[in-house]
């Protein structure tokens, strides 16, 4: 992806910066992204973020090559020149086929110890931009070790693919991944779906759009009346507004094989911001659409999402209802704001709540002190988790999950499903999901949670895994659980 000259001079060394940081403090990528507010435009934005989200996808790579090449590891700035140029080199050779480069074409090998300064027309671009960089950057001598080890690290990364039936560390260096993670992977799924699943996770994402049906607009006054004070429910009254005429979608939106998502084209973002903010569309995975349909919400229901924010399948099952009740939970924080903003545009007859607190407090006396019911025929939850389905889009998570993650979680899933358990009436239905591929927190979760409940008093009527090698889209599962009308 050849940048704008604009985008080039300003968002590379913001990259950088941005990278320097994440090296420094691991700092979650969104937020490390937030922190630049308005100082870039948007094409600089989104090149910017192009090259930290490529060179952290490549993180686990770039290292050990550079590892290979210096004797001390560099600091951070330079450290971080060094990761973007990597990837920019991965991201040329992918665009013109993976084919050789100059040096491996003469038949000249790349062995670690020794490798080969590899100079064409793209390389030798890459290179001396890193190099002009490190001088702004750091220093005069750091842009003279940049130039060599750039060079040579074009030699390295230009190494290729290893075979099939490699072992797992081999494939965690190459694919980008903790080698536990290639381990759990590979006792799970198989080398073949393990080797899918590495070269999904190591492609951009593209960004995909669920259009929202003008039946969908909120009550003019939804807006104001849903900023609710702290900790309080904010009830808010269906309006009677009369549906508007259907917007056509714009012609640019690529349609997928899902009804109602769209995959969007680089270099529209000054068109889809006023669609967001009209909340016209949802930037959503398709992936998210499946608890929502497992649950199926129908008019006039009343339902609760147990772990709303930031509100993505709130807005689906209240856009899926049309006309109803919709309670969400969370714990107060940093996502309520996110998910206020959402609730607010819930349709004109679909009345809505927001309750702030932990749902393994005792949330029946929450949701009663808040004169609502504590009894609900639908209830989704959509728990925390390892989100190892939903790495393609959140390049960083690979880096910040523990081995223990996967006791942690669930614990905590299970105890979160309890505690929905008890607020689905007799014959109601509950649908647990997760965006996670692991089955710790998923069959398992599901299963000691029916093993734990009175005899007969829960149904596993149906569920879905989507692992994203086979489902084409971000992985998860969902499970629909019926509660049974007289337990014996
Ligand atoms: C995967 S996210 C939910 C995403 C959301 N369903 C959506 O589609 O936008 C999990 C949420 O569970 C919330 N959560 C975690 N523990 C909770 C608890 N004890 N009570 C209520 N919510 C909790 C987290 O704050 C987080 O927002």
């Amino acid at each position: 992806m050849s940048a704008p000259v604009e985008a080039r001079t300003t968002a590379w060394p913001a990259a950088a910066r941005l990278l320097a940081r994440w090296l420094d403090r691991r700092e979650r990528v969104d937020e490390l992204l937030e922190s630049l507010g308005g100082s870039l435009t948007g094409t600089e934005r989104a090149r910017c973020q192009h090259l930290v989200f490529g060179a952290i996808r490549h993180f686990g790579r770039i290292d050990a090559a550079i590892g290979r090449l210096v004797s001390h590891s560099p600091r951070f700035a330079t450290r971080a020149v060094l990761l973007v140029a990597g990837f920019e080199l991965i991201e040329a050779r992918a665009e013109r086929g993976g084919a050789p480069t100059r040096a491996s074409e003469a038949g000249t090998t790349n062995a670690p110890d020794q490798p080969t300064p590899v100079v064409d027309g793209r390389v030798a671009k890459i290179v001396h931009h890193a190099v002009e960089q490190t001088k702004q950057l750091a220093s005069p001598a750091e842009a003279r070790m940049v130039n060599a080890v750039v060079r040579k690290l074009a030699g390295v990364l230009a190494e290729p693919p290893p075979p099939k039936l490699a072992p797992a560390d081999v494939l965690a260096e190459y694919f980008s991944h903790p080698v536990w993670l290639v381990r759990s992977w590979l006792a799970q799924f198989g080398a073949a779906a393990t080797r899918a699943l590495l070269e999904w996770n190591q492609q951009p994402a593209p960004v995909y759009a669920r259009w929202r049906s003008s039946f969908a607009e909120p009550a003019e006054d939804k807006l104001s009346v849903a900023a609710p004070t702290e900790g309080n429910p904010v009830p808010v009254e269906a309006a009677k507004a009369a549906p508007k005429a259907e917007e056509p979608v714009p012609a640019w939106f690529k349609p997928t094989a899902w009804a109602g998502f769209f995959e969007i084209p680089p270099g529209h973002w000054t068109e889809i911001e006023p669609l967001l903010q009209r909340g016209r569309i949802y930037l959503q995975d398709p992936a998210t659409r499946i608890p929502v349909e497992l649950l199926a919400p129908a008019a006039g229901e009343l339902v609760l999402d147990g772990c709303a924010a930031p509100g993505g399948k709130s807005l689906l099952i209240a856009d899926s209802m049309r006309q109803g009740r919709l309670v969400a939970m969370d714990l107060p924080g940093a996502r309520i704001g996110r998910l206020k903003e959402n609730l607010a545009r819930v349709p004109a007859g679909v009345e809505v709540a927001l309750v702030q607190g932990d749902l393994r407090q005792d949330p029946a006396g929450l949701l009663r002190e808040h004169k609502l019911p504590a009894q609900f025929p639908a209830v989704l939850l959509d728990v925390p988790c390892s989100n190892t389905g939903v790495m393609r889009h959140r390049v960083d998570v690979k880096w910040r999950l523990q081995e223990g993650d996967f006791r942690k979680h669930p614990l905590q899933q299970l105890a979160l499903l309890r505690a929905a358990a008890r607020l689905v009436a007799p014959g109601g239905r509950l649908v647990y999901s997760t965006c996670s591929i692991d089955t710790e927190e998923n069959e398992h979760v599901v299963q000691e949670f029916l093993a734990g409940a009175r005899p007969g008093e829960w149904k596993l009527e149906n569920h879905q895994i989507s692992r994203p090698w086979e489902a084409g889209h971000d992985g998860g599962a969902a499970f629909l659980l019926r509660k049974n009308t007289a337990p014996s």
